[in-house]
């Protein structure tokens, strides 16, 4: 695995006449941490008090590096910060006002008696609210929590931090006001009535870690019932971005897609969505692999979605677990869960296999193990290349869908994004370690804006003229 990228912050009191500061160097290092910054907070004639900033590989890492400098005698460990948790104190986001109310006047306007005016107008057309309220730049995340990164359900509280984390993208990369609403229901149809609920104010609706099934029909009900564009990104975004990566994977393999046999591990939201995708862009042998073993014609599942697949894939019936299916495949893509992809497994592959081990945050191989047998890999994290993660696309696509609002996101809005996202990097430029361009790349959400545009007149679903 890459270097972790966890940081303890210790504050500590060393008692000079006992222990010398090379000595809780030592002992740092000797765990296997990295002590990348001291901060004098207190300096005495025999006590001093310093905040020592650790690099540490995991949480068993971290206690036994605070167990030891503890331990040592002279050293008292006051306090045990996690630079992580730190920037999420408090939250990461918050709402600001665009003009500050300073007198009478002003306040009269912003908000009694003048607001009146502007909600009475807004009444008569509703499409005002678009010019008159925030509605036009706003996205809801919206979590119930059940399939939170790879951490499967948790609490909805427990979700806010990831769909902050998202909100913060939306700024950051397009603009946008994104607010992370976690609801505390699982049941089908009070997740849809309040959603619709909430659409006055939003110019979109972005599912986000909602467990399959139930995220198909949550997704396909508002979209049918709403007339603002609802996406799920674990689905679509994840899907789009997988379809950029491999457009860009089979040129330099330069294999055809219709040629390839792809095998797709995790049947749920992102899984199901990838597979649609590819068979839209022209895939014929694409074989879905869950707990159970490939999803085959010859099998009945309580799963409706399965049933779909089973009837669109698989078209030689294979049966049977992962490292059996493998076996020829040109395209490897986990959408499932850690380490469940062995080298054995890879080395069975056609030549010049693609890889791309996407669960999170841990991935279906890890690319030391995987890379001496693959042409081309990549994961959903930041710390290896190739990161193919729906970041790189919800920023640009609701970018593109708030501007001409429109009423809905097609298959040809998504195969343009998907395109636009390829699009970024040259044929100069393409090579194993770089066939999808980096989250901070300023060239791809104004590329996928224009081309989700162009796709969304070419399809009449724009409402702006
Ligand atoms: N890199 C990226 O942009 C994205 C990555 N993901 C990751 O993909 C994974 C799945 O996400 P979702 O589709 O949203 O979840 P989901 O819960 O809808 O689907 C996961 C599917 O994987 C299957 N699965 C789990 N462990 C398995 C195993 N050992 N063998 C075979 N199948 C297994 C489950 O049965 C389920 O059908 C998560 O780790 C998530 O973090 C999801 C969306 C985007
Ligand atoms: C990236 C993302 O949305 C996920 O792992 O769920
Ligand atoms: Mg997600």
């Amino acid at each position: 695995m890459a270097r972790s990228n966890m940081h303890v912050i210790l504050r500590i009191e060393i008692d000079r006449q006992q222990v010398t500061f090379g000595k809780i160097a030592t002992v740092v290092s000797e765990a296997g941490g990295d002590m990348v910054a001291i901060d004098v907070i207190k300096e005495g004639p025999t006590i001093t008090v310093r905040d020592l900033t650790i690099r540490v590989n995991d949480e068993n890492n971290q206690k036994q590096i605070v167990n030891e400098i503890d331990a040592l005698p002279g050293v008292s460990v006051k306090h045990v910060s996690d630079r992580t948790f730190l920037v999420h104190l408090g939250g990461k986001i918050e709402i600001k006002s665009k003009i500050s109310i300073d007198n009478r006047e002003q306040l009269s306007q912003v908000y009694t008696p003048e607001v009146a005016r502007v909600s009475k107008a807004i009444d008569e057309d509703p499409m005002l609210a678009y010019n008159l309220t925030i509605k036009k730049n706003s996205v809801a995340v919206i979590s119930d929590g059940t399939a939170v990164l790879g951490l499967g359900k948790i609490k909805p509280e427990a979700a806010m931090p990831v769909m902050e984390g998202k909100a913060m993208l939306f700024k950051q990369f397009a603009n946008i006001n994104a607010y992370p609403l976690c609801l505390d229901s699982h049941d089908t149809e009070e997740i849809i009535r309040i959603v619709k609920a909430l659409s006055p104010t939003f110019g979109g609706i972005n599912l986000e870690d909602i467990a399959s099934p139930q995220c198909f029909e949550i997704e396909e009900r508002l979209k049918k019932e709403m007339n603002i564009p609802v996406f799920h990104d674990d689905q679509h975004g994840t899907a789009i971005v997988v379809l950029a990566g491999i457009f860009n994977a089979l040129k330099l393999t330069k294999k055809k897609l219709e040629e390839c046999k792809v095998v797709v591990c995790g049947i749920g939201a992102a899984g199901t969505a990838i597979t649609k995708m590819l068979l839209n862009a022209g895939a014929r042998n694409v074989v879905g692999v869950d707990r159970n073993g490939a999803i085959s014609k010859k099998e009945t599942y309580e799963n409706k979605m399965w049933n779909w697949y089973a009837e669109n894939t698989n078209p030689f019936e294979q049966q049977g677990d992962l490292s059996t299916v493998i076996e020829d495949a040109d395209i490897f893509i986990g959408v499932s869960s850690a380490g469940i992809l062995k080298v054995e497994d890879v080395k069975k592959m056609a030549k010049e296999p693609i890889v791309f081990a996407l669960a999170n945050p841990n991935p279906e191989i890890s690319p030391e193990d995987a890379s001496p047998y693959v042409r081309i890999m990549a994961t959903g994290r930041s710390d290896y290349p190739n990161q193919v993660n729906n970041v790189l696309c919800f920023p640009g696509i609701f970018s593109g869908v708030l501007d001409c609002r429109a009423t809905s996101i097609n298959e040809e809005m998504k195969l343009a994004a998907a395109k636009a996202i390829a699009s970024t990097i040259s044929d100069d430029e393409l090579n194993e370690e770089y066939i999808i361009p980096g989250v901070f790349n300023t060239q791809v959400v104004p590329k996928i804006r224009d081309a989700v545009i162009q796709a969304a007149y070419d399809t009449g679903v724009a409402q702006k003229v």
